[in-house]
């Protein structure tokens, strides 16, 4: 994906959007309880939580398309409630699933998004041409929507959210249905959008991806946003033996607890996989130094997921 559009002027000193304790409700369900995060321009924020936990319902509410039972959203200062298409030409909004009009073209799908954001015929046609390059759609610009794959219609709704430039970004699982190729343009298009300034959030339940691309996290439980949520005090680590039998012998005479992974199945007969927490990498070093000291064949060892994931799993978190 090739250059970034660049983003609306923010105004400056306030955040590119701020969410001061919304709440929504559908009946008798809860689905955000009070929720507050701000993001700044330039930034990437990774919105995680469970299922159920409120994710969609929040990032509706800042996209400005359900209005919060309580609690505020302001878009460079602005409230949807008294400053609406001008708060609102600022935020780009990418669905989890894209819903499109089938029979139009995929050029005529984003300059009748640039229209509803007032975007000037000539400019939404040219920036709608850039978007379609960058989302490596430029051979679809005349075929009608309904000719898309699922993870090409991702990308087109990808182009659809930054049709009018947009200085905040809000992506509900972007990276669904994409191949691993796009999901590495996706980080890049991503990374360089907020180089050129503008503030995204980004949900998605692929944390390692995540981690690829996020400066900051945000954690959502139960429809409530987690202030501080803990850094895990110890990392899990994986370690895999070529020799499993010799490797828990000798962390039996250390004391080592090792857990067998139950994500990794044994490689070869003999080998293994095991789960070990350390205080931190200090420990780790250690650990591997004294088990190639001692003989064992490691093969491999490295962190079992990445901060996000680590936290997230040391929360205590429910689905619904
Ligand atoms: N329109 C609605 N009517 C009734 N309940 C709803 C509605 N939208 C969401 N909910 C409920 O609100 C809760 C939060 O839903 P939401 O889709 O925001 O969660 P999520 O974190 O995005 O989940 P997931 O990770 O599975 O996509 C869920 O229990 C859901 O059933």
């Amino acid at each position: 994906m090739g250059l970034p559009p660049p983003p609306a002027a923010p105004v400056v000193g306030a955040p590119a959007l701020q969410a001061s304790s919304v709440r929504r409700a559908f009946g008798s369900m809860v689905a955000v309880a009070d929720a507050s995060l701000s993001l700044a321009p330039g930034s990437v924020t990774a919105l995680v939580g469970p299922n159920g936990s409120g994710k969609t319902t929040l990032l509706l509410m800042l996209a400005g398309l359900l209005a919060p039972d309580a609690g505020e959203v302001r878009v460079h200062g602005m409230t949807y409630g008294q400053h609406g298409p001008d708060a609102r030409r600022h935020v780009g909004w990418m669905p989890d699933t894209f819903g499109t009009w089938d029979s139009l073209t995929c050029l005529e799908v984003l300059t009748t998004f640039g229209a509803a954001y007032r975007v000037p015929p000539e400019v939404a046609r040219e920036r709608a041409l850039g978007l379609l390059e960058t989302v490596h759609l430029a051979e679809y610009t005349g075929a009608p929507a309904r000719v898309l794959s699922r993870g090409q219609k991702q990308r087109l709704g990808l182009a659809r959210a930054l049709i009018h430039a947009p200085g905040v970004l809000l992506l509900d699982e972007p990276a669904s249905g994409l191949d691993p190729r796009s999901r590495v343009d996706l980080r890049r298009l991503v990374r360089s959008l907020a180089d050129a300034g503008v503030a995204v959030l980004v949900s998605s339940h692929v944390l390692v991806e995540l981690e690829e691309m996020v400066d900051d996290a945000v954690f959502l439980n139960r429809g409530q946003t987690v202030a501080g949520a803990p850094a895990p005090a110890v990392a899990r680590w994986r370690i895999t033996t070529l020799d499993a039998a010799a490797l828990l012998a000798w962390a039996a005479t250390v004391r080592l607890p090792l857990t067998p992974d139950p994500d990794e199945p044994p490689g070869s007969p003999g080998a293994g996989t095991f789960l070990v927490h350390l205080p931190d990498e200090t420990h780790a070093a250690a650990l591997l130094r004294d088990t190639v000291t001692a003989g064992i064949p490691v093969s491999r060892m490295a962190p079992a997921g990445g901060r996000l994931e680590q936290t997230y799993l040391a929360m205590e978190t429910e689905r619904r």
